[in-house]
């Protein structure tokens, strides 16, 4: 028996669609607990199709995703979202509701149907000062520029308390510091975590595992050192690629224009 723990979702011989066309075949993927996996490729290379899969919140043309032991898209709906938190790529909160409110709205899997939620506003204020929103919590989301509402979202998805995170493109409209602290976050977090994300550079620099989806399959998946190679990058992306060490001795993938720059 080996000595490695179950692995908190497991995909096998997946096919996903969307509009009623295919978009991935045979993805196969296994998330080891308490890990970040970073799901990376072009735009339309299916990532939002494949999140929403795992998540449970479309059915898979074929295939299957364990949560544990369970298949995912069996689970009630109320179940599903007691251990499956997804944060979606444009998700907005309401302008009349404040920060503490839409976050307290990640409670509610967990309350009896119908219970009020008088509990939560101490959940919503530690999940806001998570995300460096403490300030937020009574403030209308009208009011929170385009990053602080993506980081009430993210909250939103944190206050869930699941286990598994699913998480589209979460760092849109944050600026480089944020985006470096919220992926710090999601690391140190003990959670397992899956992630659509652009930025190669900070996936190489965060993500325990990246998957490289590319012409409708998995076309990579490992150790972002071993799969984000510059011949990699370069078939993949269209850009160039390199790993530089700092003085510090800490490597950095670096891309550059490739072919968009003759
Ligand atoms: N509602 C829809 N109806 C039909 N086709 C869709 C729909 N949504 C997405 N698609 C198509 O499905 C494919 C995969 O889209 P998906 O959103 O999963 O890609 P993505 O990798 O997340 O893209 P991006 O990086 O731009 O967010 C794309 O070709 C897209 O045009």
């Amino acid at each position: 028996m080996s000595g490695r723990p179950a692995p908190a979702l497991t995909a096998r011989a997946l096919s996903c669609a969307v509009g009623g066309r295919v978009v991935l075949r045979g993805v196969d993927l296994d998330l080891a607990p308490g890990t970040t996996t970073a799901v990376l490729g072009v735009n339309g290379s299916g990532k939002t199709t494949l999140l929403r899969t795992l998540a449970g919140l479309q059915r898979p043309e074929a295939g299957a995703v364990l949560v544990g032991d369970r298949e995912v898209h069996d689970l009630p709906a109320r179940r599903r979202a007691q251990v499956v938190a997804f944060v979606a790529q444009e998700e907005s909160p309401p302008a009349d509701m404040t920060a503490g409110e839409f976050v307290a709205l990640g409670r509610l899997p967990h309350h009896r149907p119908w219970a009020r939620g008088d509990g939560d506003r101490p959940h919503s204020r530690a999940a806001l000062a998570e995300v460096g929103l403490d300030a937020a919590l009574d403030r209308p989301c009208a009011q929170l520029s385009g990053g602080e509402r993506r980081r009430v979202c993210l909250a939103r998805g944190l206050v869930q308390d699941c286990e598994l995170l699913v998480l589209d493109e979460p760092t849109n409209h944050l600026d480089v510091s944020h985006q470096v602290a919220l992926l710090a976050l999601l690391r140190g977090s003990g959670r397992t975590v899956l992630t659509a994300l652009h930025d190669l550079a900070l996936a190489a620099a965060y993500a325990d595992q990246v998957v490289v989806l590319h012409e409708g399959r998995v076309h990579a998946a490992g150790a972002p050192h071993d799969v984000l190679t510059p011949d990699v990058v370069t078939r993949v992306f269209g850009v160039d690629a390199a790993h530089l060490s700092d003085p510090r001795g800490r490597h950095h993938l670096v891309v550059g224009p490739g072919r968009h720059l003759r």
